[in-house]
Parts: C-alpha cells; structure tokens; sequence
C-alpha cells in the first residue's frame, strides 16, 4: 500500500504547542463529508475508509492497491461540527492571534465537498433564519470563543473586522455601506499585500459579529448547479483584527499589539463537465480554477528549496495575492481539506488529496509584529544617556560654585567659554509646561540661575539663526530637532531679549 503525507506525530499536539521553531508547517486537517441523499439516491459506493485518526485510505474502482494519504488529523463523515472545530486546534490559533500572530484557516475541495458547511454551517432555511447551534460551522464557534476569551482578559482588547469576496478575479468588499465595487490590492514593504479602502468595522459583542458575517454570507455570490445547490462563486475572507492594549500603555500614540485570524472559504475546483456549467456559471468556474491553479503553483514552488528563496509568483491572481503572507510568509496556516465520498467524485477527489499533501510540507516563518514595549530599552537608554549628562552637569556646576561661598548662582561669573572669551548669551529658555523651577530666568534682562539646567530647546520657534555651541546648527535642522535639553546657546539674534549666563560653566557634549 503507498503511503503519503505528513511525518508521524500527534497532530492534535502539534498544533496546540503552537509555532515553536522558526519553521512551522501548515497543518492540514481533511473532512470527508457523508455521503448526499442525491449520491445515495443514486446508489454510488463510497471510495474512501478512514483508518485510524489520521490516515485515509482510497480503494480505486475495478481494485488496485490502496493508496493512504496521512493528515493532521483525518474526519469521516460521522464527525460533528464541534468534532471538526476541536480536531482543526482553531482556539489554539485565535490565542496565537491573541498575542499578535497572524493566523489563516482556509478550506479547500472540490465543488460540493463540504468547504462552506464547515466554516459556516448548512445554508439558512430563510431570511434572518440562523443556523442551529449545533450545526453551526468553524467560524461561529471560533467566534462565541473568541468573544468569551476576550472577555475574561485583563487587558482591553479592540475587535475590527473586514469581509470581501474574490469574484472573477475582482475584490468585492462585502460590508461596504453601498453597493460592492471593485477594490484595488496593493502592496507595501509593511502590510505586504492589502485591499484598498476595504471597509473595516469595529464591534463589541457576539450578536454584531454574527450580523457582519450574516451581511457578507447573504452578499456573496452562489448560484446552483449539478453538484450543488447554493455553489460559492467567489472565494471569501473574513478578517477579525485583534489589536490588545498592553498594560500599561507604552506612549498613548503607540498603535496597539495587533493579530488577525482570517477565514477563507475557497469556491470549489470543478469540472463544467461535470457540474453542466454554461454562460456565467462556466466564466464564473474558468476563474475559480485559474486561481485555484496560481495557488497550487505557488505552493509546489514553495516546496522546493531551491526556489522558496527566490521568486515566488504571488502576483498571478488576487487569490494568491492575499494568501501569500498565510503561505510563504509570517503567517500560521491551517487548510481544512474537503472531500466527498462518493466513487464518482474519485478523480476529484485524488487532486484535493494531492494538494493537501503539498500543502502540509510548506512551511511558514510564524512571527507576531514586535511589541512596542520591544522598543523600551532603546527609549530608555536614551533617557539615561541625557540624565546622566544632565546631572555631571548641574554637579560640576555644584562644584564649582559653593566653594566660593555665592549664595546666589547667578551673581557676577562669567561663563568661561563663550566664543571670543565673551560672555555667554543664553536664549531666553521656554518653560515646559507647568514646569517652575530655580533655573528659570526673570524678566527680561535678569537671568536667575544656571543656564545649564534653564536652556531648553526653541520647539517651532524657527529661529535658525540659533545655534547651540555644543552641538552646533546643523544644516536642515529646524531649531525643534535640537537636543531638548541644550545647555548653551549663542548667536540669537532674533530672540527679543538675550539673557546672560553668568554661571561658570565647563565645555560638555550634549546628547544629540
Ligand atoms: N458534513 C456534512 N454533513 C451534512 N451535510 C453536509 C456536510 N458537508 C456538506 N454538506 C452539504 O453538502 C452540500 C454542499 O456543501 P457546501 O455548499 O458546503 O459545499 P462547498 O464545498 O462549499 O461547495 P462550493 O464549492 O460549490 O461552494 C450542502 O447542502 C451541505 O449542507
């Protein structure tokens, strides 16, 4: 018997222990779905046996050995909704998300396989009729967790969510306030791939999420045909973005850890042989398999080493252009692999499975975006740099003036290194506010104290012509860019009434 598919290990466990090493592959789950009353009415015989909780076996027709394809976990047609979202480690994935991953849980398959009723359930009997809870799919479920977690964390979480369609190699934003249009996708060296102008809506509650997703559902395209009553027509993402506070906040300008878990419910390969597909509805499947095809490319070129590390061909279809991060990138991948039963699905069937099999030896390089707390080091050393400058400062200043027994800093010494031996002019210094302190300067004309500790920068003054002796005036620089605590200013002409420093003062460097 041939074997194929994923090394041993408990799949269940390798997908709650998370993205460890700097390499993950995407896990594969595979559903096969039982077989449809019109496939019994029919009396098709069934090809596939599950054997054990990862392995399928496929009998050919007409005998031939069997061939076994290994998964991360294997589902027959007996398994519930609530099976399938345990099997596929989704709670794992949103806590991934949770701490700033980005997460994709996508499904595949052949027309009619089960790829819609797995992520959202069975087709409402009616308008604003939803799906019972127990039949309710990987999203809602994911969701109601979600929610529940969200809740019960310490820290405020912000939950923003986007909805589009891929329809004939067209984005349709499927929560637009007007009517869907096509929406451009661009790309940056930040976000990478990204729809433009694609509306994102923030809710707070279950309900008003369960409404989004019932908002895009009913928008998204399906038409029926020979395999499938309500067939997708376009491939749709959910996207929720998780953005969490840390506590406590770095700076209130910091954006928020930010995570995304995005479902991808991919319309189904077809034959039009097979599903009888002519005008739109042959268009409509000639595209899905277009991208379908882009996408089983760049997963066979991410497979090979030698071309994983160069070019990839992403930009063929909006498909592939929107699932490139989740493929080749930082993301965490789960694809759920749909299959029906049935001998006469076979060849369809086989495609799907060696699919899957590539897809679960491409591996991502997981990574959360850094925490703006990663940047406190730097920050802070900084910090330290200017205090420490700050106080050898004010010490040699201390030094140097109570030996002489001057009760007042700021009675008759000159500074010692003005230009020309002159006496150091000192720019009227800005208070920061509510800032009151014993080195501020009087009235005009009156200087109180040490300049060292009273000079402070001119934000936006724009006077130029300053110059702080230390560093000196850069060109290009705007008087706003200088040192913010500069100690020793001259040339400013243009201040309305220079002071002077008379305290003693020793050349220093000033932290730029
Ligand atoms: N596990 C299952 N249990 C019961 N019914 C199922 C199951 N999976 C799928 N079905 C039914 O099979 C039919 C086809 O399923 P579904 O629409 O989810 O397929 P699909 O793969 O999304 O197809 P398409 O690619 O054409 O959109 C639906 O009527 C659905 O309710």
């Amino acid at each position: 018997m041939e074997e194929r598919g994923s090394p041993d290990g408990d799949p269940a466990r390798s997908l709650e222990q998370g993205p460890e090493g700097p390499e993950t592959p995407i896990q594969v789950v595979l559903r096969v779905r039982p077989m449809s009353a019109a496939e019994l009415r029919r009396g098709e015989q069934s090809a596939l046996h599950c054997s054990g909780t990862r392995t399928l076996q496929v009998s050919p027709p007409g005998g031939g050995p069997d061939v076994a394809f290994r998964f991360g976990a294997v589902l027959d047609g007996a398994r519930t909704q609530e099976d399938v979202f345990r099997a596929c480690g989704v709670r794992r994935l949103g806590e991934l998300a949770l701490r700033g991953f980005s997460c994709t849980v996508f499904t595949f398959g052949q027309t009619g396989s089960g790829k819609t009723y797995t992520l959202t359930g069975p087709p409402p009997q009616g308008e604003g009729v939803p799906v019972p809870p127990n039949l309710a799919g990987i999203m809602q479920r994911t969701f109601a967790w979600l929610l529940d977690r969200v809740r019960h964390l310490g820290a405020p979480v912000t939950l923003r969510a986007s909805y589009l369609e891929i329809y004939n190699e067209q984005v349709r934003d499927l929560l637009s306030l007007g009517a869907p249009r096509p929406l451009p996708v661009r790309w940056n060296k930040t976000q990478g791939f990204y729809v433009e102008q694609l509306r994102v809506v923030e809710f707070g509650s279950l309900g008003a999420l369960m409404e989004l997703m019932q908002m895009g559902l009913s928008r998204r395209r399906s038409s029926a045909h020979s395999l499938n009553q309500a067939s997708s027509r376009s491939h749709a993402l959910l996207t929720l973005y998780i953005s969490r506070q840390t506590m406590p906040p770095v700076d209130p300008g910091e954006p928020p850890v930010g995570g995304k878990l995005c479902f991808v419910d991919l319309a189904g390969s077809e034959k039009v042989a097979a599903t009888g597909s002519r005008g739109e509805l042959m268009l409509e499947a000639n595209s899905i398999n277009r991208s379908l095809l882009a996408l089983g490319h760049c997963i066979s070129l991410l497979l090979d080493p030698q071309r994983k590390q160069s070019h990839i061909p992403f930009r063929d279809s909006k498909l592939t252009k929107l699932l490139a991060d989740s493929l080749g990138g930082h993301g965490v991948t789960l694809m759920v692999a749909c299959v029906s039963p049935s001998v006469q699905c076979l060849p369809e069937t086989l495609s799907t499975l060696r699919y899957a099999s590539r897809a679960q030896r491409v591996t991502t390089r997981p990574q959360a975006p850094k925490s703006p707390m990663a940047k406190q080091p730097q920050r802070l050393e900084m910090e330290i740099l200017q205090l420490q400058e700050e106080n050898r400062c004010l010490r040699s200043q201390l030094g140097q003036v109570h030996p002489k027994g001057m009760s007042s800093p700021g009675a008759g010494v000159g500074c010692g290194w003005g230009s020309h031996g002159s006496s150091h002019r000192a720019l009227p210094p800005r208070q920061p506010q509510g800032s009151v302190g014993p080195g501020w300067p009087g009235p005009s004309g009156t200087s109180m104290g040490c300049c060292r500790s009273s000079c402070w920068r001119m934000r936006g003054s724009g006077k130029k012509r300053a110059s702080c002796r230390v560093a000196g005036t850069r060109p290009g620089m705007s008087s706003g860019s200088w040192p913010s605590r500069c100690t020793s200013w001259s040339g400013a002409s243009s201040v309305p009434a220079p002071f002077t420093c008379q305290t003693p003062a020793q050349p220093h460097r000033v932290p730029v």
